[in-house]
């Protein structure tokens, strides 16, 4: 058949625009609050696509050199929405730059933990990994050091820009400090776009707080969910008593900001001798 100028035309054929994969929410935050039970909880739903594995990309050079189609080769088309959880992407504020400029819409899940025990239990993990895996270790520590020389070395770096250099995977105080990193996370995202959970809450009513992150990302909640503890660790020695204290008064202040930010007191968390009178 010929138009009006004389030249056939063809049925035009519908180019299929390739359906987006990119990411739409991010349990940012922090390691050790039981983001992993998260994450295998998210990656049970048929509506999500989430990457169980944490992928690393906004703060490992290696990974975001890959590139933005590297990344999202890890999402399902089609799904309402895509995510991964990789706990220290919260910590590090070029990551959180990096995030806003991928998807400055992107929703932002951060779960915290008493910073008393997340430290210890980021010490003891860091412990286990080095004696299993040696050298090749990336959170390796220095078995002779004690977590209390950990944490004095990271004290001397306070107030220091957090990079991403090779030193940073080792910081266990400052990790702590979360209105430092909600702070840094406001400065460039809406507060809409962020849902803070505390890990206290999320082990001990996970049905509830499991239907508050499915709620702020407008999916049905779930009327029943079986246990899930991931990342369970034994602990070869407890924590010492005096380093509970002195970590307890590092945090107060801190814990401080943070109640006022959240509006409510987190009554679970280690709190100096001095406060409990
Ligand atoms: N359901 C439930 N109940 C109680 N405790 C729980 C639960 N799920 C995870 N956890 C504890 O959370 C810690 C692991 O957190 P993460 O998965 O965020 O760790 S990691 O950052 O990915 O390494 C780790 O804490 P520690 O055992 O103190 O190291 C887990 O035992």
């Amino acid at each position: 058949m010929l138009n009006q100028f004389g030249s056939s035309v063809k049925k035009a054929k519908k180019k299929k625009r390739p359906e987006p994969r990119t990411a739409t929410f991010l349990i940012v935050g922090v390691m050790k609050a039981s983001t992993t039970t998260a994450a295998k909880i998210l990656s049970s739903r048929e509506d999500i696509s989430f990457t169980y594995n944490e992928l690393h990309y906004f703060d490992k050079a290696d990974n975001f050199s890959k590139g933005k189609a590297w990344y999202e080769a890890h999402f399902e088309a089609g799904k309402k929405e895509r995510g991964e959880k990789t706990p220290v992407y919260s910590f590090y504020p070029e990551a959180i730059r990096r995030i806003h400029e991928y998807n400055p819409k992107m929703k932002l899940v951060l779960m915290l933990r008493d910073p008393v025990t997340r430290a210890y239990s980021q010490y003891n993990h860091m412990r286990q990994q080095t004696k299993k895996l040696g050298a090749a270790c990336f959170l390796k520590v220095d078995l002779k050091k004690t977590f209390r020389e950990y944490l004095e070395m990271d004290e001397a770096k306070d107030g220091e820009p957090v990079t991403l250099d090779k030193t940073a995977p080792q910081t266990m105080l400052r990790r702590g400090y979360y209105m430092e990193q909600i702070d840094n996370i406001l400065k460039l995202f809406p507060k809409e776009q962020l849902l803070v959970l505390t890990q206290e809450r999320y082990n001990a009513d996970p049905l509830a707080e499991n239907n508050r992150i499915f709620s702020f990302l407008n999916l049905p909640p779930l009327t029943a969910l079986e246990p899930v503890h991931e990342h369970a660790r034994s602990y070869e020695e407890e924590m010492l008593a005096e380093d509970k204290e002195w970590l307890a008064g590092k945090y107060a202040a801190h814990n401080e900001k943070l109640f006022e930010f959240l509006g409510y007191r987190i009554p679970e968390w280690t709190t100096p001798a001095e406060d409990q009178k």
